[in-house]
């Protein structure tokens, strides 16, 4: 295994209080997409920047190729590769330049740097804009530099939190096509609370919740976890507001004066329910609403 989270602990400390960012999280990576999924606040990105050697935890270990990473960041460093949530580029550089210095700033070889350089604007699609101002730059193509950046030293541990916010429906799709070529042979991180960005890209979930670990598994366990749990029912629309109080609602759609809601819950809600194939997001909001503990889904299988 590539990376081996072990029981790790985060706390942010101030003068009045202490903050458990990260609980006790355990977690083995191996390659292949790892979509973390959590809501905001989960302890997402304290764990991307300990795994990305910017912050230290408080307790437990993270071992690289079985090298603590803490005891020898370099190991890690040279073979990671990090996009973070607040990504900051110079705006009066061009993309081209900015990529150089940020190889620079990894100790890239020059001639080396100007050919992956060359080619990482192709792959994404920037080799018409390399010599234009960032500032000019659509979200979109502040992304995609902000991936040219983490892949310049072909990483082999790649993480980008959040990536998709600020991104237009296509360009969304175009960043899912992306991650999946780049999959092979390494560990790619991606963190978000929509998800939708990672349901069909992703080998694995994990799904983090006040800094834990609350599941973990592949997208269809993790589905099939929830199956006897999802139900559809057509209601009227002055009735949605007393089921969202009572249960979960994943979905509602409009047809012709009445709604059909899709509901999540342990119990048939009404006798006109019908179980239904469970998605994702199901689960998603089962384990984040209802908190379960991370052991249900092996009992539950
Ligand atoms: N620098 C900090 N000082 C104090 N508390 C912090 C700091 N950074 C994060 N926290 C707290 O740690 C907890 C986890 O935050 P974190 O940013 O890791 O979560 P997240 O899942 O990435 O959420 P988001 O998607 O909103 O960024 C939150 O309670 C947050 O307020």
């Amino acid at each position: 295994m590539l990376l081996d989270i072990q029981s790790l602990s985060h706390q942010y400390k101030s003068q009045k209080q202490v903050n458990s960012a990260i609980k006790s999280l355990s977690l083995q990576i191996e390659p292949g997409i790892l979509g973390l999924l959590g809501p905001n606040g989960a302890g997402k990105s304290s764990l991307m920047r300990i795994l990305a050697t910017i912050a230290k935890p408080t307790s437990g270990k993270v071992l690289w190729r079985g090298k603590d990473i803490v005891q020898s960041p370099q190991t890690l460093r040279r073979e990671l590769g990090y996009l973070p949530q607040y990504f900051g580029v110079y705006e009066q550089l061009s993309g081209f330049e900015f990529l150089h210095y940020i190889a620079g700033i990894k100790a890239l070889d020059a001639a080396q740097a100007n050919h992956t350089i060359d080619e990482l604007l192709n792959k994404l699609n920037l080799t018409h804009a390399a010599h234009l101002p960032l500032k000019g730059y659509s979200g979109g193509m502040k992304q995609r530099i902000g991936i040219a950046q983490a892949l310049l030293n072909d990483p082999k541990l790649l993480i980008i939190d959040e990536p998709t916010v600020g991104l237009d429906p296509q360009e969304r799709s175009n960043f899912r096509q992306l991650l999946t070529e780049l999959a092979t042979e390494r560990c790619i991180i991606f963190s978000t609370h929509i998800v939708a960005d990672v349901e069909s890209i992703a080998d694995k979930i994990a799904i983090m919740h006040s800094g834990q670990l609350i599941q973990s598994g592949t997208p269809s366990t993790l589905q099939q976890s929830v199956a006897n749990k999802c139900w559809t029912l057509t209601v009227n629309s002055a009735d949605l507001r007393q089921l969202q109080h009572e249960y979960i609602v994943s979905h509602s759609v409009r047809k012709a004066d009445k709604l059909e809601v899709n509901i999540v819950a342990n119990h048939c809600p009404d006798a006109s329910a019908t179980l239904r194939v469970p998605t994702l997001e199901d689960a998603y909001l089962y384990y984040t609403i209802n908190h379960q503990p991370s052991s249900f889904i092996a009992r539950a299988s």
